[in-house]
């Protein structure tokens, strides 16, 4: 399957892109919008964002049919999700790009911070998917239609930083493994994408709050462009893969955690896995001592 082009048929087809006010999810619209979809819901929380952006994607549109509207609400509610669920027709791609991170040290973390974690990563996800099942399950499965759950590769690799974060992204990835389960009968496919860091305005907030330690382990995961990120994520689709990674050292990462996740290039995947179940001891000894060394800086610079 993986070897054929166009496995991803947005023409035509009603989108919802949670998350879709900015960053990748604002791309991703547009794009679909360029693809020829004749409609695309974006969802947020932040009203003004919306209108910008749908004003943003507007010229874009290669039809007058075509629609790009907005919705606005928080999704961690589940009865804003099934409202907007409900003003919809028919619903063929969700994208779940909703999340947002607040890099801290762990005790540094208000309890606020905690929850909203939990809310905006997962319970997003968690809440939009059920009510958009629901309605897609009663809908005539006569052509494929699409879920893309919005991971990261610290669903793979979780870090000292990413308490609040980390745990949610790997959360989702257990619950894309159970949906693409319940959804076999119905013609969805389910995709998972683990994006590595990409200069969204959410990262540009993360960047503000991250600790040293933080940006020092993720060093060799660059930011790429907003634009590349989603152009990586589309080629992915189009060839049908099911796992997603928009950069090479997430891909890499991921060999040391197969498990029952779908594979993207799974023999050389498996191979890399045996390579790096013996260098990863020695990468751990080597973080925790980075580590031990920060938080000795860390008091020092505390105690005068
Ligand atoms: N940027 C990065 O480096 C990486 C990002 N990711 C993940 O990719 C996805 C997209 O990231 P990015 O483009 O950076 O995201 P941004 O932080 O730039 O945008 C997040 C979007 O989610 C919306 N949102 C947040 N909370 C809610 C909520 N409760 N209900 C509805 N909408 C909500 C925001 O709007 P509003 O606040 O108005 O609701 C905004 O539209 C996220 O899931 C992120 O965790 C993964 C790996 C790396
Ligand atoms: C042999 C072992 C080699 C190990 C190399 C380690 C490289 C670590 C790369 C981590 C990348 C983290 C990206 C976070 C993206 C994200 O989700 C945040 N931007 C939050 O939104």
């Amino acid at each position: 399957m993986v070897f054929f082009s166009n496995q991803f048929d947005a023409k035509d087809k009603t989108v919802v892109v949670t998350g879709g006010s900015q960053g990748l999810g604002a791309e991703l619209a547009k794009q679909l919008i360029i693809r020829g979809a004749a409609k695309v819901i974006i969802v947020a929380r932040t009203e003004s964002k919306l209108q910008e952006t749908v004003n943003y994607i507007e010229p874009f549109k290669i039809s007058d049919s075509q629609v790009i509207d907005y919705a606005t609400g928080d999704l961690a509610n589940y009865d804003t999700c099934a409202k907007i669920v409900e003003s919809l027709d028919t619903i063929d791609i969700v994208f779940f790009c909703a999340g947002s991170s607040v890099p801290k040290l762990f005790l540094d973390l208000t309890p606020r911070e905690l929850s909203n974690g939990v809310n905006i990563n997962y319970n997003t996800a968690l809440n939009f998917s059920h009510a958009a099942l629901s309605k897609m399950k009663l809908q005539s499965p006569d052509h494929t239609r699409h879920f893309i759950f919005c991971s990261s590769v610290l669903a793979i690799y979780p870090f000292i930083g990413y308490a609040q974060y980390a745990p949610l992204k790997a959360a989702l990835r257990s619950l894309a493994d159970i949906i693409r389960h319940e959804t076999l009968p119905y013609n969805i496919k389910v995709h998972t994408v683990y994006p590595g860091n990409f200069a969204s305005e959410g990262f540009a907030e993360e960047e503000k709050t991250k600790p040293e330690i933080t940006k020092q382990i993720e060093g060799p995961s660059n930011a790429v462009s907003v634009e590349s990120c989603t152009n990586n994520v589309l080629w992915f689709l189009d060839r049908g893969y099911e796992t997603i990674f928009t950069d090479v050292i997430g891909w890499i990462l991921s060999c040391s955690m197969l498990g029952f996740s779908p594979k993207c290039l799974g023999l050389v995947q498996i191979i890399l896995g045996f390579i790096l179940s013996l260098i990863v001891p020695f990468y751990v000894i080597f973080t925790n001592f980075e580590i031990k060394s920060y938080f000795k800086k860390l008091n020092s610079q505390k105690q005068p």
